[in-house]
């Protein structure tokens, strides 16, 4: 896809990994969404975007994405102001920390209706242009974490949802891929190191320093995604051992 021109809604777009897709996507060419809770983070990226490319191609939307309505809300407001929605990243996710229901609804719950509501719009089907949808999973989606058993629970659910898409493409245009880094020193891994150590012990800052990635590197990842029309159903790893891979899993025999 040639995201020049393109309208991409990012959730948890104001800040770490999401940023930076957000960063990247208006880089390229694209009007982005940044869809997220936090108002003020999301303005004030809104608006140095719009300074940085002397646009109004960025756009802030409140949303919380455990909310139908907000989900729907941000959806309307990106065919109201640009007329159409070619890219969703479902990127907005928490630990599990002090709230494993809560990850759940946001972390898997959330994906899935989202996804579910911009197929609505995207679907060629539905007079849509078709499009892409990247849903973040994590490594821990590929490897259990012990300092987070639901959280990983939640990016395995991503995974075997998005791959369960793979078919949109043919029938509605629509590539669903997802996107799995390991370590990436946001705001949630920052919280996420005493249960990290108390899992895999004291010297586990010193162990995972290979396996921190930069964010850059992620919505690099992302950026690929969306524009190798080829990728539909692809599982990318972004790791610091290998950089930007695809994960290659046993071919179902149904
Ligand atoms: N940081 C890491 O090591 C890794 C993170 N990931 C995933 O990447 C995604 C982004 O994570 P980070 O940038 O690291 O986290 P972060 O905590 O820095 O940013 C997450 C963003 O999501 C937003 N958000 C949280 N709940 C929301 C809700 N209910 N509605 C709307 N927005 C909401 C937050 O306000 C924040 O802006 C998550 O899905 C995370 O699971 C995957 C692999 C590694
Ligand atoms: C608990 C949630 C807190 C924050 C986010 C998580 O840290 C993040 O989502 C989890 C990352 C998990 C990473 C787990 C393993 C990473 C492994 C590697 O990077 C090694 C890469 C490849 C090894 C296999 C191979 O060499 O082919």
């Amino acid at each position: 896809m040639k995201i020049e021109g393109k309208t991409a809604i990012v959730t948890g777009g104001a800040q770490g990994i999401g940023e930076q897709f957000c960063r990247a996507l208006v880089d390229h060419g694209a009007n982005v969404i940044i869809a997220d809770l936090k108002k003020q983070r999301g303005e004030d990226l809104c608006r140095e975007l719009n300074k940085q490319y002397r646009s109004n191609r960025a756009k802030f939307i409140q949303c919380d994405v455990t909310s139908k309505a907000d989900l729907q809300n941000t959806i309307h407001f990106a065919i109201k102001t640009f007329g159409r929605l070619d890219i969703l990243c479902n990127n907005a996710g928490v630990t599990e920390i002090g709230n494993w229901e809560k990850a759940i609804e946001i972390n898997f719950t959330s994906v899935i209706r989202g996804t579910k509501l911009a197929i609505e719009v995207m679907s060629t089907r539905n007079g849509g242009h078709g499009g892409v949808i990247i849903n973040t999973a994590s490594m821990g989606a590929i490897f259990p974490i012990m300092g987070g058993p639901v959280y990983s629970g939640t990016k395995f659910g991503v995974l075997g949802f998005s791959r369960s898409l793979s078919n949109l493409n043919a029938s509605d245009g629509i590539r669903v891929n997802v996107i799995c880094p390991a370590f990436v020193r946001t705001e949630m891994f920052e919280a996420s190191i005493p249960n990290y150590i108390d899992s895999y012990g004291n010297d586990f800052q010193k162990k995972m320093k290979k396996h921190i990635v930069s964010p850059v590197l992620v919505a690099r990842g992302m950026i690929q995604l969306v524009e190798d029309d080829t990728k539909n159903d692809a599982v990318m790893r972004v790791t610091g051992v290998r950089g930007i891979d695809y994960y290659k899993f046993q071919e179902s025999k149904l």
